[in-house]
């Protein structure tokens, strides 16, 4: 059994990226960047275990993709989310790398292996070719070092160069700061850190995302209950009777959002916000529905459209079926047109037709974020 741990740190929030998906969740083909690089490094070595941080929004969702890792909450910076993946870690060495280096060559894998026992941690370096000026002056190039990862360390050594609140940029540093021993060897061009847009262009071994279409579909019914505002789609309805709920009942999103959580996967509206939390005791569903669109977006998917059906004897729809279309359009960040909005009475049958409360279904279908390489 390999005396190697990897640990792969995906908790980041790709804020210099700046497109609609976080740079983990791409997609190449059918597979989020995060699950290609772990399959990826896999395939060069046979690790003991696989440890991926991720961001807490993001873990439970992860989690849906593999059961062949160990998924440990990200925290606030890279070492915080190195510093919790340690906690889990039982063998003498680990591996760290970013998901960010998605096309990490296997000899840079193979050789920091093969260096494992010469310092406390190995480091694949790239040398500088070009003139360097550092502020204003032109240094000697031969002295620079561009630090790549996935570093290999002595596990212990690694925890106890984190044992502090001093920030590092990377596991060597901070191995060196205790005064633990360094070995460089040579990186790779290919294992380029994705950090802004214009790097996909250089993150050659990931592949188009795939065409797929992704279909879920939503179902919630509330009973009304007197004296309360009344929301549908985030719209005020003008009658003297509310929902019923925890939150402040607007049927409509809550069928909406697990519509959208049903066509990416991600379970339903009560894992992301459960109704036994305080938190969301009278909350404005409009923010709950905010919070599963940035998600939505976040992990790599683009909203096609919504349609849905309101079943209520009362209160009348129709009147506010154009402003629940444009509210509901903003809010999925869509065009008027993509959002479809159906009313139907229950003909006076069952508890809706008893004018007890209403039911929404809805269905919303999903495509992949479509980054491409120009
Ligand atoms: N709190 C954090 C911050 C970063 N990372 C990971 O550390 C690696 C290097 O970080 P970077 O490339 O800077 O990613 P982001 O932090 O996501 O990017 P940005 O700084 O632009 O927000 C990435 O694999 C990232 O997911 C992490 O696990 N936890
Ligand atoms: C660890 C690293 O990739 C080494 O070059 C780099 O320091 C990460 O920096 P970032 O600011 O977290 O991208």
């Amino acid at each position: 059994m390999s005396d190697i741990t990897l640990i792969l740190l995906c908790a980041g929030n790709s804020s210099r990226f700046e497109l609609s998906s976080k740079k983990q969740w791409l997609r190449t083909e059918n597979s989020p960047l995060w699950l290609f690089v772990t399959k990826r490094l896999s395939s060069f070595y046979s690790f003991n275990k696989i440890i991926i941080a991720s961001h807490k929004d993001e873990l439970n969702y992860m989690k849906n993709f593999t059961d062949d890792v160990t998924f440990v909450e990200g925290g606030e910076t890279r070492q915080s989310s190195m510093k919790n993946a340690l906690k889990e870690v039982t063998t003498d060495y680990v591996m760290v790398s970013d998901v960010a280096r998605a096309c990490i060559p296997k000899e840079v894998i193979t050789n920091l292996i093969d260096a494992k026992n010469n310092a406390d941690c190995i480091v694949p370096i790239l040398n500088v070719s070009d003139t360097v000026v550092f502020k204003n002056d032109t240094i000697n190039r031969d002295e620079v070092k561009l630090i790549q990862t996935p570093q290999l360390s002595r596990t212990e050594i690694l925890i106890n160069a984190l044992n502090t609140d001093e920030e590092f940029t990377d596991d060597s540093s901070a191995i060196k700061n205790i005064g633990g021993t360094i070995e460089y060897i040579k990186g790779s061009l290919n294992s380029k850190k994705l950090t802004f847009e214009e790097d996909i262009q250089a993150i050659e071994c990931i592949k188009a995302p795939s065409k797929n279409f992704f279909t879920g579909t939503g179902f919630d019914i509330h009973p009304f209950e007197d004296n309360k505002k009344m929301f549908l789609g985030g719209v005020n309805i003008d009658v003297d009777y509310g929902f019923k709920a925890h939150s402040d009942g607007d049927v409509l999103i809550h069928s909406v959002i697990d519509a959208l959580l049903g066509a990416c996967g991600a379970g339903d509206i009560g894992e992301f916000f459960p109704d036994t939390d305080e938190r969301y005791k009278g909350a404005d569903s409009k923010e709950l529905l905010k919070h599963i669109v940035k998600f939505i977006y976040n992990v790599g998917y683009e909203i096609v459209n919504i349609d849905l059906t309101i079943i209520a004897q009362k209160p009348k729809i129709n009147p506010y079926k154009n402003e629940i279309k444009s509210t509901m359009a903003q809010l999925l960040n869509l065009e008027k047109q993509f959002v479809n909005i159906k009313a139907t009475t229950a003909e006076k049958l069952g508890f809706i037709g008893r004018s007890e409360g209403v039911a929404v279904q809805s269905i919303a279908t999903l495509k992949y974020y479509e980054w491409e390489r120009k």
